[in-house]
């Protein structure tokens, strides 16, 4: 093996550009030359490569976004497309790919293998939804910008006795909501995977108001409802003073924090040693705070299990 590439696809994430420096500077110290994707599979099958060197992922490991863009490009779950892919790769002498994106990037990564071309995947999603590991890159900088999004929001609910229901990111797992909830002082946590009843969450509300609070605020999982419909739920059992927000894109966003260049890091250099061992179709993550592979095979069997005691620990301070 003397050429990788390597690609962001989905939804950027914080994190990325660590990732991808951090491949980057690993393979070339061991001798590799490393060619960047551009734009997903769609830059893949396009043949959109770029050589990178040491000195072009200098200065990206603080920056968010993706500096090799991304793409959402339903075409590559077609087999023809696939091979297309395949063989542009093949044509310019890269016999491994680096995939960085979220779950539905490693059906990619795994179609990839299959062809000959040895593929690794690397959790970069804001969404945490993937099984096998405990931290997805760019969670835990979009929970920080959800959380300092939510204590604005408090400043202004408290000056009005407002209830805001603030909508977070994460498609059908509540990670994000569960983190920045506890983080921010929720008066309830709303997410897909458990059940909820809003008539609770009003009597919470009514009786902390009582009790003399200026504020309340629900921290509310996309993958549940919008915001609005939320509001209209929660009117029936109150006479609040509601607002709904949605925070969405900003929580994709700005520099990634410590734990996620630090996580990128640990696992871009990973990536690159499996692919030197002449491993392909798997999987990295952190378990345990440990380095750990799994067969992308078995990650779409699998469920990612949030960390649901923060919901238990929330509901038993708001009783
Ligand atoms: N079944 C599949 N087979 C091959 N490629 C796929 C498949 N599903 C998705 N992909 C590729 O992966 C890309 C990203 O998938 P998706 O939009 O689900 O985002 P993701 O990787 O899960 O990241 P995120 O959820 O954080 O946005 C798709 O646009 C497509 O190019
Ligand atoms: O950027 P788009 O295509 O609007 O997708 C938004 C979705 O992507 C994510 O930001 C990342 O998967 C989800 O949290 C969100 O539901
Ligand atoms: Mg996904």
């Amino acid at each position: 093996m003397k050429r990788i590439g390597i690609l962001t696809s989905g939804g950027d994430a914080p994190g990325m550009n660590a990732a991808i420096r951090a491949v980057t500077k690993t393979a070339i110290s061991n001798g590799l030359e490393v060619f960047g994707i551009r734009y997903g599979f769609a830059g893949l099958v396009a043949g959109d490569f770029v050589a990178l060197t040491a000195e072009d992922v200098d200065h990206k490991i603080s920056q968010g976004g993706t500096f090799l863009y991304s793409a959402r490009y339903p075409e590559f779950a077609q087999e023809e497309v696939q091979k297309k892919g395949a063989e542009q790769l093949r044509s310019h002498g890269i016999d491994a790919v680096i995939v960085i994106g979220g779950d539905g990037s490693y059906h990619g990564a795994l179609a990839l293998t299959r062809l000959g071309i040895n593929s690794i995947g690397l959790p970069g999603t804001i969404d945490n939804d993937i099984p096998y590991t405990d931290y997805t890159i760019g969670f835990s900088s979009a929970c920080r910008t959800a959380m300092d999004a939510i204590d604005k929001i408090r400043d202004t609910a408290a000056s009005h006795h407002r209830v805001f229901i603030v909508n977070v990111m994460g498609r059908e797992c509540g990670d994000i909501a569960m983190r920045v909830g506890v983080a921010t002082g929720a008066d309830a946590i709303v997410i897909p995977e458990r059940p909820y009843d809003i008539k609770e969450i009003a009597e919470t509300l009514k009786r902390h108001f009582a009790d003399g609070k200026d504020n309340g605020i629900i921290v509310l999982a996309e993958g549940v409802m919008s915001a609005d419909k939320f509001k209209d739920e929660l009117l029936k059992y109150g006479d609040f003073d509601a607002r709904a927000n949605v925070l969405a894109h900003m929580q994709r966003g700005g520099s990634p924090t410590v734990t996620d260049r630090v996580n990128a890091t640990k696992m871009g250099n990973y990536a690159v040693k499996l692919l030197l061992d002449g491993k392909g179709g798997l999987a990295v993550g952190i378990e345990n705070s440990k380095l750990a592979t799994h067969d992308i095979l078995d990650l779409f069997d699998g469920k990612h299990q949030g960390d649901y005691a923060l919901l238990d620990i929330n509901k038993e301070m708001n009783k």
